[in-house]
């Protein structure tokens, strides 16, 4: 396994409890923006790139999501922390779902948003992610944007979609193609039962990436965990509905995370 050096910032105070926060795929940590003044005044928040996104740079080989995981635990021992409680939308939910089956020892606590255990049929994948290495990024703006928003939210917040638009094609081709390798890969279904952190499964009502099932079946199968249904979102939920997201994963990590 090759480990990256993932590009990552810190927010909130040095001596506060650890939240580490996983982007989705061709996104960048700045997606989790809206989160972070709430998130930072009682905890260290530590936001990071996924490998070949935003200023991580693509790492030739990636093909799975366990590959994602070993950077950000190898992050995490860079900065001394053992323990850490871990958020994550869609991918960067599968990283935390992932080390939750695998490296139960390192959470305090879970949060999957708009997330899964299997995103869909392999072949998707690897089609979307050969379609990238020989077009480049540009051509999926329009199929993606339509699952990240709802038509109304496109129409209603042109500069917060162009924002994040504007991460999606400053990915490098390659590192977008490697984590869909790594998606096409990914398949915990028959292993939920295994993650014993508290967990918080975010689901979105208008989600066509990750519906509403995926965020239910990722409840059913974890011990414990807790469902949070937003209402009016599709898959970017923590932008388009930032203030429900928020207060769900604050009020899990005030009450949910076990120290
Ligand atoms: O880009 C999409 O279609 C939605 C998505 C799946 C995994 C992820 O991180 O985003």
């Amino acid at each position: 396994m090759t480990i990256a050096t993932l590009n990552h910032r810190f927010d909130g105070p040095a001596d506060a409890p650890v939240v580490i926060l996983g982007p989705s795929l061709g996104t960048e940590l700045g997606m989790w923006d809206a989160q972070i003044p709430e998130l930072s005044r009682d905890h260290r928040v530590l936001r990071y790139d996924l490998r070949g996104h935003g200023r991580s740079h693509p790492v030739p080989g990636t093909d799975s999501v366990a590959d994602l995981v070993g950077d950000v635990l190898t992050l995490a021992d860079s900065y001394g922390i053992g323990r850490f409680a871990y958020a994550g939308v869609s991918l960067g939910g599968a990283v935390g779902l992932w080390m939750g089956v695998h490296r139960p020892e390192r959470l305090t606590g879970l949060i999957a948003c708009c997330s899964s255990a299997r995103f869909g049929e392999p072949e998707g994948w690897r089609e979307r992610a050969a379609t990238v290495r020989a077009q480049g990024m540009r051509q999926l703006a329009d199929t993606v944007i339509r699952r990240w928003f709802t038509p109304e939210y496109i129409e209603r917040e042109p500069a917060a979609v162009r924002r994040i638009l504007e991460m999606l094609y400053a990915c490098p081709p390659e590192g977008y193609a490697g984590c869909c390798d790594a998606l096409a890969g990914y398949d915990l279904r028959a292993e939920l039962g295994r993650i014993g952190a508290p967990t918080l499964v975010i689901g979105a009502e208008r989600d066509p990436s990750t519906p509403l099932e995926h965020a239910r079946e990722l409840a059913a199968g974890i011990p414990g965990a807790t469902l949070v249904e937003v209402a009016d979102a599709a898959h970017l939920a923590n932008i388009q509905q930032a203030e429900a997201v928020t207060s769900a994963m604050l009020a899990h990590l005030t009450a949910g995370v076990r120290g």
